[in-house]
């Protein structure tokens, strides 16, 4: 199996001096191409610092971090951008869109500078929202919201799907729908899925599930059998 990224001795300090604080404390990990992987741990154990290192939004203090045989930590900032902008795609726990755009103009806004974007109505029909492509966010729930932010960022066809707390805000029933939209993309587009998450349920439609404590690795399991989303209960 290829490997998406490779980390080495990632650490971030956030900070200095007695109020510093260490997100990270030395990560060494691997995340393989074409997987779906849940990040789990403990509020403050370092999910969203290494989900936001490993999509290039944020950099380590010290370490290596490589996407593929791409070394991030030696890309200046607008190579680092560029990295993003080609090779990965964010979904957060609050959706961002723009309440003044349609769910069609909101996918727009990426497409319209990506390289080799889908057309957003593909995007949108991918996540299940076809016949809503005109409507507005206020006009949507947040399940549906949800799912415009996903196709906002699979239509420019990221290689790796960051996902913060994807369900975080959602019931069960309409975050089960995000999950299934998940699976599919990873599934039907063969993109990495990495998902930071509280949920420890989530865990099991993952094919690798990695648990942080305290900045550092604790365990990295993978699933023999894995669940459907719709068997996933919280
Ligand atoms: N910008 C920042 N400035 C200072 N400290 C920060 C910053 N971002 C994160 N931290 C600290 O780094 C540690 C790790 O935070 P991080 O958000 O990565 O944890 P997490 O596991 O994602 O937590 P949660 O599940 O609560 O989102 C925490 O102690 C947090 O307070």
């Amino acid at each position: 199996m290829p490997v998406a990224f490779t980390t080495r001795d990632l650490t971030k300090t956030y900070g200095e001096g007695r109020s510093a604080v260490h997100a990270l404390r030395g990560v060494d990990v691997e995340i393989p191409a074409g997987e779906i992987v849940v990040m789990l741990g403990a509020s403050g154990s370092g999910k969203s610092t290494l989900l936001n290192i490993l999509g290039g939004l944020d950099r380590p203090s010290s370490g290596t971090v490589h996407f593929r045989d791409l070394c991030l930590t030696d890309l200046n900032d607008a190579r680092l951008t560029r990295f993003r902008r080609q090779h990965v795609g964010f979904v957060f726990q609050f959706y961002n869109l723009m309440p003044s755009l349609t769910a069609r103009e909101n996918v727009e806004l990426v497409t319209e500078i990506a390289e080799n974007p889908m057309a957003p109505e593909e995007a949108l029909e991918v996540v299940g929202l076809k016949q809503r492509v005109d409507h507005f966010p206020s006009q949507l729930s947040g399940g549906e919201q949800q799912r415009v932010a996903i196709a906002r960022a699979i239509a420019k066809q990221p290689e790796v799907l960051f996902c913060d707390e994807p369900t975080g805000a959602l019931d069960s029933a309409t975050g089960r729908a995000v999950l299934e939209v998940l699976h599919e993309v990873n599934a039907r587009l063969g993109a990495t899925v990495l998902m930071v998450t509280h949920a420890a349920n989530i865990a099991g439609m993952a094919h690798r599930v990695i648990r942080l404590a305290d900045g550092q690795i604790r365990e990295v399991e993978v699933n023999a059998t894995r669940i459907a989303p719709a068997e996933v209960v919280w």
